[in-house]
């Protein structure tokens, strides 16, 4: 069975297309990472597979049903790690995860749960004292109730320290062997490596590449990352460079433009920067690292270009959207069901972030 199916998803807000005739697939019991840069529409994504926003076209089907009709059913077998998780800061960390407990109407231990996440001694405490990490685990150990069929989990490992990042990944790895399906964003690709079946990058709102990391480091085999020191680099230079055959992609850090390109481009390179006037100090060329790979496909003409999707990008607007406070349970609320999903009716229409 498929977990998640896209098609044809397009979501677009105002003058801004977040998401762009989406097609995407996780079959049962995989782990996908979902990658992109900031704005690159992943928690917009995650928001439709939530039924917190509905797409302009297409449709979404998760756990083989529809989610604007069965969204109920969906929820009940779904734990979902929000972005920008927020906690009822007087109530315990325990009180959160037994909220959650009773919501979804299963006998979970909170206890035990606090302690998988590695809250184990701060049960008593008041989540207000959280710190970002702790809060962060304080979600996953609500997501975790009643074992869900499907995982989703928006930037899981925001506010981790790097032992808290490791441990995040140990549980994806045993919710997966437990025969979980777990979808999970990031928008740092080592944080998906060694824990990811496959990789989605997301880029402009449209899936850019999609493969196994090793897949998708094979798809850029033979690349090199060529940092040039050429402080008098103006962008008609950069395009000069980014025309050439075998150069994939420019970026500016600096002085520096870190130019990704076949081993026999690099002389080619140096050459067409020199023949437009710059003055090459020094350069080298470094292993390619996950940062190239995912740059690479996310970033490949970002230097000197216009905006070259023809996409509006600002921020948010208020426009059309509703409050959707969904992130935290509300203890005083008996009818709230989920602490991670609004209710049917409540379903909203744009969400604001
Ligand atoms: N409610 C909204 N109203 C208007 N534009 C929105 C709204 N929500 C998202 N957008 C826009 O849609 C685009 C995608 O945003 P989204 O939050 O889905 O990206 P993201 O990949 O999750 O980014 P990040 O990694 O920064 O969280 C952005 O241009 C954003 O400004």
């Amino acid at each position: 069975m498929t977990a998640i199916e896209l098609r044809g998803v397009t979501k677009e807000f105002a003058d801004v297309t977040a998401v762009r005739d989406l097609d995407l697939t996780v079959e049962d019991g995989e782990v996908y990472g979902f990658l992109g840069p900031n704005g690159a529409g992943k928690s917009t994504t995650i928001d439709m597979l939530l039924d917190l926003v509905r797409p302009t076209a297409g449709t979404v089907r998760v756990l083989g049903a529809d989610v604007a009709t069965d969204g109920v059913e969906i929820r009940r077998r779904t734990g979902v790690l929000p972005d920008g998780f927020s906690v009822y800061d007087r109530l315990s960390g325990r009180r959160h995860v037994e909220f959650a407990v009773e919501s979804k109407d299963a006998d979970d231990d909170p206890d035990a749960l606090l302690d998988r996440v590695g809250l184990d001694g701060d049960g008593d405490r008041p989540a207000g004292e959280y710190s970002k990490g702790m809060r962060q685990r304080l979600a996953l150990a609500m997501a975790l109730v009643d074992d869900p069929d499907l995982l989703i989990l928006d930037e899981p490992s925001s506010g981790l320290d790097p032992a808290g990042a490791k441990e995040m990944r140990e549980i994806v790895r045993a919710e997966a062997d437990r025969g979980a399906t777990v979808f999970f964003s990031s928008h740092i690709l080592e944080q998906v490596d060694a824990v990811c079946d496959r990789v989605g990058i997301l880029r402009d709102g449209e899936l850019v590449a999609e493969d196994s990391v090793e897949g998708l480091r094979e798809a850029v085999g033979g690349e090199e990352t060529l940092e040039v020191a050429a402080a008098g680099a103006d962008d008609a230079a950069v395009d000069a460079v980014r025309a050439l055959a075998g150069v994939s992609g420019v970026t500016r850090d600096g002085d520096v433009l870190v130019v990704n390109c076949a081993s026999d481009a690099k002389t080619d390179v140096i050459a067409a920067l020199e023949d437009a006037g710059v003055t090459v100090a020094d350069f080298h060329t470094r292993e390619a690292s996950l940062e190239d790979l995912f740059l690479t496909y996310t970033e490949g003409d970002a230097v000197g270009s216009e905006s070259d999707s023809g996409r509006s990008v600002s921020g948010p607007t208020d426009q059309d959207s509703v409050d959707s406070d969904a992130a935290a349970p509300d203890p005083d609320d008996s009818d709230s069901g989920d602490h991670d999903a609004p209710d049917d009716d409540a379903a909203a229409e744009e969400v604001d972030r």
